[in-house]
């Protein structure tokens, strides 16, 4: 159909009713209207119907327009633009002969395809906004198109101080919208707020850049006077931070980050912000690539996510990479191990304490974990070994966003995104009663499971490279790889300790090394006897003769040395028979958890496998 050409416009009218509905417009437009005209467009932008108001504000009667094509009637800038690639705007202003007028746009979608759009024309915008200069309107003009789609909150003053052109966001800030603003004082438009700056900045003329308090919050800004051919003709305001704190969150990463040199230095110089992100996830099996697509989908969202996956799989490392990718990224991500924080400090652990909450508490009281979170993501590893009283007042917290600290009466409100992990099988801990099922649902929002290195052996030369060149930038070496013995030994291993694992065996063997190559010498003995032509002396390993043992080394080892490899075995073993559980291995030994922890330290190829 030609611009210009009459329609008809019952039949079309009737199916975009139908359209619309089914866009969830219709309704919408027509409260939002109220004493508003309403225009129907095709998708070339022709007026299908239009009804007497918006006529009369547009200053001709309706007939005289039907059929015709918008943009010759009006002067819609930029706003066409938009409009033929059916992106929406509130609040913008078009001209009508001497008129401008506010309005607002929504697109008609069907089946992917703009058919259409409808255009509200909310009212004649006061006249004293017309005192603004001829180049202020073509600034207006052509400003319009972008405001409304700018995440900034953004301003513009006529030189009388009059609001004259304002978005969405910032109107947002004040609780307001653009239409009650414009066209009234700047200081009649702002409420609960320090008065503007802008009215002072067109009279020095020089911009600003400060906090300011605006409805209750400190925000951060921009002025800048609007000058023409040395004269002011307005101001420019922009909100660039809505949360002043979000400032300093983001100076510290970008401190710490700078400070440390490898390798949240190598990753910052990269361009990120973040310790881990989904780029650290190394490997090319198609695991791994379904794995990171799921990450970045579920990302976003707010859900809470349950991390499983054998230890030293990356549970973590997702954590990271979800915190990473998701709207919470400049704010704290902060990781509690459940399992290695003793049951009675676990509460004040995650929740504070108040001052004088018990003997021993620091003056002044503890912020908790969960506050330290807040507006980011709480990290909660080895989830299965939290103590059921414990998991009761979690589940709370999940439930009513808000945590009591120990001591304290006062509820805090806390916004905090939850990633937990875990090992254990936490059905089974369900059905003995030692998790709570409620608490299992409300973590188990979204599952993902980490698979194991020996389920996909393949990525084992991209990691081994990846830790290589990670490595020789910390040993300040040029190892170039791994020589075919040493290689099959690592093959030929099936990784019960995964990455973590992987990632100990290559520092160790960065500590032996001393040609181009890693040779199967510089591997871990335990590792290296895996290999069937091995030549290496053997160190004490589980199921060995505990007397040949002693025979072999006495007079070579230190009693402390042999005393700690019977350590490590039995340490092994009681993981072993756990399941890697490390609560249940802390009572096989007879000690604390905790205490099982600190042991677990003093071997790498050890901990948390
Ligand atoms: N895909 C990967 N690419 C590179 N490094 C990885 C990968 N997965 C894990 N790592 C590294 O392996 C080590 C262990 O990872 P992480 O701590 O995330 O494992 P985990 O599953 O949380 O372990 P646990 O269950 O014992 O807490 C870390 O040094 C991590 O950076």
């Amino acid at each position: 159909m030609q611009a210009g050409e009459p329609r008809n416009g019952k039949q079309v009218v009737m199916d975009q009713e139908e359209i619309m509905e089914r866009n969830g417009a219709s309704e919408n437009m027509h409260k939002k209207a109220g004493e508003a005209g309403i225009i129907r467009l095709d998708a070339e932008l022709g007026i299908v119907s239009l009804d007497e108001t918006s006529g009369s504000l547009i200053g001709s009667p309706p007939e005289s327009l039907l059929g015709r094509r918008i943009d010759g009637i009006v002067d819609l800038a930029n706003l066409g633009k938009l409009m033929h690639n059916g992106i929406s705007f509130s609040n913008q202003v078009i001209v009508a002969g001497d008129r401008r007028l506010a309005c607002d746009y929504v697109p008609i979608v069907e089946d992917d395809r703009i058919v259409g759009g409808v255009l509200t024309v909310l009212g004649v915008l006061p006249k004293e906004t017309d005192g603004s200069s001829d180049d202020l309107k073509e600034l207006l003009r052509s400003a319009g198109a972008f405001m409304d789609l700018d995440y900034h909150g953004i301003i513009i003053l006529d030189r009388n101080g009059t609001v004259v052109m304002v978005n969405q966001s910032f109107a947002e800030v004040l609780d307001a919208t653009p239409q009650t603003m414009i066209g009234k004082h700047v200081h009649q438009a702002y409420h609960n707020s320090q008065p503007s700056r802008m009215p002072v900045v067109m009279e020095t003329g020089k911009p600003e850049i400060s906090s300011h308090y605006m409805n209750g919050k400190e925000v951060f800004a921009s002025r800048y006077p609007l000058i023409k051919q040395g004269k002011v003709i307005g101001c420019v305001g922009k909100i660039l931070f809505k949360d002043v704190r979000e400032i300093s969150l983001l100076a510290n990463r970008l401190q710490s980050a700078r400070e440390k040199k490898t390798p949240a230095r190598a990753i910052a110089e990269k361009g990120s912000l973040f310790k881990y992100d989904i780029d650290s996830i190394v490997g090319q099996s198609a695991k791994i690539a379904e794995l990171k697509e799921t990450l970045l989908r579920v990302a976003p969202k707010n859900s809470n996510v349950l991390l499983r996956g054998e230890s030293g799989t990356g549970k973590e490392l997702c954590a990271h990479a979800i915190h990473a990718a998701s709207t919470r990224r400049y704010a704290p991500f902060v990781k509690v191990n459940c399992a290695a924080i003793p049951d009675h400090l676990l509460e004040s652990e995650l929740f504070g304490y108040a001052d004088g909450a018990f003997t021993g508490a620091k003056k002044g009281g503890q912020v908790g974990k969960f506050e330290l979170a807040d507006t980011g993501t709480i990290f909660l590893d080895e989830i299965g070994d939290m103590p059921l009283a414990m998991q009761a007042k979690l589940l709370r917290v999940l439930q009513e966003r808000e945590l009591v600290p120990l001591g304290s009466t006062v509820p805090k409100v806390v916004d905090v995104r939850v990633v937990a992990a875990t090992n254990s099988n936490l059905e089974q801990l369900v059905s003995e009663g030692k998790f709570r099922e409620d608490l299992y649902y409300r973590l188990n929002v979204v599952a993902l499971t980490i698979p194991a290195l020996k389920d996909r052996m393949e990525d084992i030369y991209i990691i081994t490279k990846n830790f290589i060149d990670h490595f020789n930038a910390e040993f300040g070496l040029s190892v170039q790889g791994i020589d075919s013995e040493a290689w099959e030994v690592l093959k030929h291993h099936n990784w019960p300790g995964n990455i973590r694992e992987l990632r100990n065996v290559l520092e160790s063997a960065f500590n032996a090394v001393s040609g181009p190559l890693i040779t199967k010498e510089n591997l871990p003995i335990r590792l290296a006897q895996l290999c069937p032509h091995s030549t290496l002396p053997h160190e004490f390993a589980p199921g060995e003769d505990l007397e040949s043992y002693i025979r072999q080394h006495l007079g070579k080892k230190n009693i402390s040395d042999m005393m700690d490899d019977l350590e490590r075995v039995i340490l092994e073993k009681a993981l072993e028979i756990c399941n890697g559980n490390k609560l249940h291995a802390a009572q096989l030994l007879g000690i604390s958890r905790p205490g099982l922890y600190k042991k677990l330290q003093k071997y790498p190829s050890l901990e948390k496998t």
